[in-house]
């Protein structure tokens, strides 16, 4: 996949100064009485694929909604290149090269997954755009979409491609745009096992290059083999931050996903068959809170 004529991010710096290319420092975010956020200190780094997990409601879409822009922090910072970037507009952030995909789809419908792609690059002016016009041009977005696994559709209407594709389709919008940092919300819902498979070596790939990706996702599975570090949220608190070995022993974190953890034991009603395997090999996080509505 590294020979792709296709946007590679080699070179993409950190702050010139030489500190990660994304801070998050001591960010809250209140919503009335809500606390969504409390305090969130991380960063991402090029070359590096951060995963931010937590149960439903812990303020991961909150955290993503600071760090590109649409949502406006009660207190603390965001720096992106060493820059503050905490009151810069989305357009602004996302010139600088910050890329987003969201939970919702955002491709145009009615257009073909092909020209989904062509918007997205003269949108961003990246390097696609105003390339090597006509022909060469389409053959990168061509070379892009192959990149991602959308070629089959290239020409289907974006509103007509199985939720899965549409996931990489809008992964593609964004790669339009030669991003420094990937923000990835829920990229692989909807993809099967074989896609995930693939979508995860795509990632591995597109950090090869030196970008910076911080996804959140609830395939715990994929989160571990692909993340380098990973960020545990539990109502808007870090409680936890490791590599992924690390994550899966941490007691608070099995506690958070599971009501309790290894050091326990049996107790509170749990018998020993009620209760999962919590092991190296074995990562029983469910996505939701034990007890929560899905
Ligand atoms: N605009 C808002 N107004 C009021 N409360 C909000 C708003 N957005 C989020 N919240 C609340 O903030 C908390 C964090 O929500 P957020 O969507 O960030 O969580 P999440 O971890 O992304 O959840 P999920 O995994 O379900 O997407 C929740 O209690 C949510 O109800």
């Amino acid at each position: 996949m590294s020979s792709s004529p296709v946007p590679q991010g080699g070179g993409h710096r950190a702050d010139p100064r030489g500190g990660p290319l994304l801070e998050v420092d001591h960010v809250v975010v209140q919503f009335g009485g809500v606390t969504a956020v409390n305090e969130a200190c991380f960063t991402a780094d090029p070359g590096t694929v951060t995963g931010l997990i937590g149960p439903n409601g812990a303020g991961k879409t909150t955290c993503f909604n600071v760090i590109s822009g649409l949502q406006r922090p009660t207190r603390g910072k965001v720096r992106f290149q060493g820059k503050d970037v905490t009151s810069m507009p989305v357009h602004r952030r996302s010139k600088r090269g910050m890329g987003r995909t969201f939970q919702r789809l955002e491709a145009f419908g009615s257009l073909s997954v092909r020209d989904n792609v062509r918007v997205a690059a003269d949108i961003h002016r990246g390097v696609l755009a105003g390339l090597l016009p006509g022909g060469g041009r389409g053959k990168d977005i061509d070379a892009l979409l192959e990149r991602v696994g959308i070629a089959a559709y290239a020409n289907e209407r974006a509103d007509s491609i199985p939720t899965g594709t549409a996931r990489l389709l809008e992964l593609a919008r964004c790669l339009a745009g030669d991003p420094k940092l990937l923000l990835l919300d829920e990229p692989s819902s909807g993809l099967d096992e074989t896609e995930t498979d693939a979508f995860g070596d795509l990632l591995r790939d597109l950090a090869s290059e030196g970008r910076a990706i911080l996804m959140v996702e609830h395939d715990m599975d994929l989160v571990m083999a692909v993340c380098d570090t990973i960020h545990v949220l539990d109502f808007g608190s870090i409680i936890a931050s490791g590599d992924p070995a690390a994550i899966r022993r941490d007691p608070a974190v099995q506690k958070a996903y599971l009501g309790y953890s290894d050091e326990d034991g049996v107790d509170e009603g749990h018998t020993v068959t009620d209760l999962p395997a919590v092991t190296d090999d074995t990562l029983v996080i469910p996505a939701v809170r034990e007890g929560a509505e899905a």
